[in-house]
């Protein structure tokens, strides 16, 4: 990797304590940083070096997955941090920047390689990337890159306008906008398992599949982001974005070896390939919710809008559902049916494939109903990718079972999402970072749903909090005669409720891959 220079804004903010400083200590722990590396920690905060390197081996301490018994490991890994008072809106701030980076890339022998990390809010992406211009530092010999945190715009216009401003300063190839869902590494995996399996690759289209269901459920509330929130939505903080990044990852048709080119090419042709919305219609195929007040594992909790900070009347969507269809060559016929919401009764982030069912003429007596074929990947709260067949049980009746094969076992210790997107930009590896045209083609995709909410032409549907959101969800694909997959754990603590939908990990045989080769 080329030695550079990491100019982060916001260093004295959550996301850089939380996410960034772990990361880049785990990616040092694995050797992953350049070897000549120099970070300059930005904010308004009159911090020392010596501060901000305390402040950045305590964020370590609480938030890091990994520690090192070595203190000799952390004091070299933040011997490269530096740390220099800016105001964002002070464009004299950005010539003394300039003048230090200079120094810092003179004594430590860096090449003009600068990759400025925005990890502020997005009223200050425009600003900065100006000033970036303006100055004169992103006037390089070597490269420069901006990565950029989200929201990307509020709605189609504004994320039109603010790109517009990007491009002045950036190359579309120099700006890494992260998703922090295309980090995750099963979302990752999923992209090596379709790319490199012939056998998936066969497999991977409306001949074989029935529809996918894409699930992001979290059990947290608007919790102490009330202020963003009420103002987004769960439309905006999660669908328009991870959502439809997930859709696009899962239905790409990727052949081996494709370049981050390629990979952009043809996750454009999904988005360009999925059925439009007209505002009128929203209501057929989109369903929106809200939390009202009940309990979470036995605790009683608020309803969102007697959350603190809540407008009063609000009708903010704290659930989506939404049934899509991309009508291309492979998919049409195929629903994508995708959920996320907050107060759910289970954290569960997972993308549920349902293959088709076979032909049966009649149904056997002695194997009674055969469960479909799933290929499950989970990335939250277990890590795992798992594919459901059935099988003969010899120890019972000898009655056709459903055995899971762990494709990739849950347990094994995985970088976090911000590792692997933070190398990547590091390495200049846009892959599992959003190109415009995707975000462009998402938001123009979600707009006549904003519109339609914004109008109230959608009744917002009201769920207890603790649940699995409104009901009407479910009959999104009752509607289709299918249902939502649960996670068997899931099922068995809900006293009363049906099982037959769960997928029965856990339950039967679980077989593993063998690790001996062929
Ligand atoms: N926190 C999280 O978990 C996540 C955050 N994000 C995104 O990351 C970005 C940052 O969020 P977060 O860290 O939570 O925000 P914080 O409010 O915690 O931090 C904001 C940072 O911006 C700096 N800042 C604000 N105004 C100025 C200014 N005028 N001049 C210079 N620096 C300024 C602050 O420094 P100082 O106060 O010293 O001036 C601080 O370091 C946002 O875009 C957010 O949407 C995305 C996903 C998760
Ligand atoms: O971007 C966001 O994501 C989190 C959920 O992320 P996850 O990795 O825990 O699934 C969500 O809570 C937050 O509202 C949203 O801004």
């Amino acid at each position: 990797m080329e030695p550079m220079t990491f100019v982060l804004f916001g260093a004295t903010g959550d996301l850089a304590k939380r996410k960034i400083y772990p990361a880049l200590f785990n990616l040092f722990l694995d050797r992953k940083l350049p070897s000549s590396f120099s970070l300059i920690g930005l904010g308004r905060r009159e911090w020392s070096d010596e501060s901000f390197r305390a402040n950045v081996e305590q964020s370590i301490r609480e938030f890091s997955r990994r520690q090192s018994n070595d203190p000799s490991l952390m004091k070299q890994f933040v011997e490269a941090f530096r740390y220099h008072v800016l105001d964002i809106g002070r464009q004299e701030d950005y010539l003394d920047l300039k003048h230090l980076i200079e120094q810092c890339e003179e004594e430590l022998h860096l090449p003009q390689n600068r990759l400025f990390y925005l990890s502020v809010g997005p009223e200050h992406f425009q600003p900065i990337a100006m000033n970036i211009q303006q100055s004169g530092l992103g006037s390089v010999n070597g490269w420069k890159r901006l990565v950029i945190e989200k929201p990307f715009g509020h709605d189609l216009q504004s994320a039109r306008a603010l790109n517009e401003k990007l491009s002045q300063a950036f190359t579309e190839n120099e700006i890494f906008r992260i998703d922090h869902y295309l980090g995750k590494p099963m979302v990752q995996k999923l992209e090596a398992l379709q790319q490199n399996n012939l056998v998936i690759q066969g497999i991977w289209n409306n001949r074989y599949i029935a529809n996918v269901q894409i699930t992001a459920n979290e059990t947290v509330g608007v919790e102490e982001r009330a202020g963003y929130y009420d103002h987004v939505g769960a439309l905006r903080d999660m669908f328009q974005n991870h959502m439809l990044q997930l859709l696009m990852m899962t239905a790409i048709q990727l052949p081996r070896e494709s370049g981050f080119d390629e990979v952009r090419v043809k996750k454009k042709r999904v988005m360009k390939a999925l059925e439009p919305l007209q505002k009128q219609n929203v209501t057929a195929s989109v369903i929106r919710g809200q939390y009202t007040a009940g309990s979470m594992k036995g605790q009683p909790v608020a309803g969102y809008v007697d959350e603190p900070g809540i407008m009063a009347g609000t009708m903010n969507d704290t659930f989506i559902a939404a049934k899509l269809q991309i009508d291309d060559y492979y998919w049409r016929g195929v629903p994508f049916y995708i959920r996320t919401g907050k107060r759910l009764k289970e954290k569960s982030t997972r993308i549920v494939i349902e293959f088709k069912e076979q032909f049966i003429s009649s149904p056997s007596e002695k194997h009674g109903r055969i469960e479909p074929n799933l290929l499950v990947i989970e990335m939250s709260p277990n890590e795992s990718i798992t594919l459901q067949l059935n099988s003969k049980d010899l120890s019972g009746e000898g009655e056709v079972k459903p055995v899971h094969i762990d494709i990739h076992p849950a347990g094994e210790e995985l970088p976090e999402a911000y590792e692997n997107l933070i190398r990547d930009a590091l390495a200049g590896d846009s892959t599992f970072f959003a190109h415009w045209d995707e975000v462009e083609l998402a938001w123009a995709w979600a707009q006549p749903i904003l519109e339609a909410f914004e109008e109230n032409l959608v009744p917002l549907r009201l769920y207890e909090a603790g649940t699995y959101g409104p009901p009407e969800s479910d009959e999104l694909l009752s509607q289709d005669g299918y249902h939502w997959w649960f996670d068997a754990k899931e099922q068995q603590t809900t006293e009363g409720e049906e099982k037959q939908y769960a997928y029965h990990k856990n339950i039967n045989t679980v077989a593993s891959l063998p690790t001996k080769s062929f």
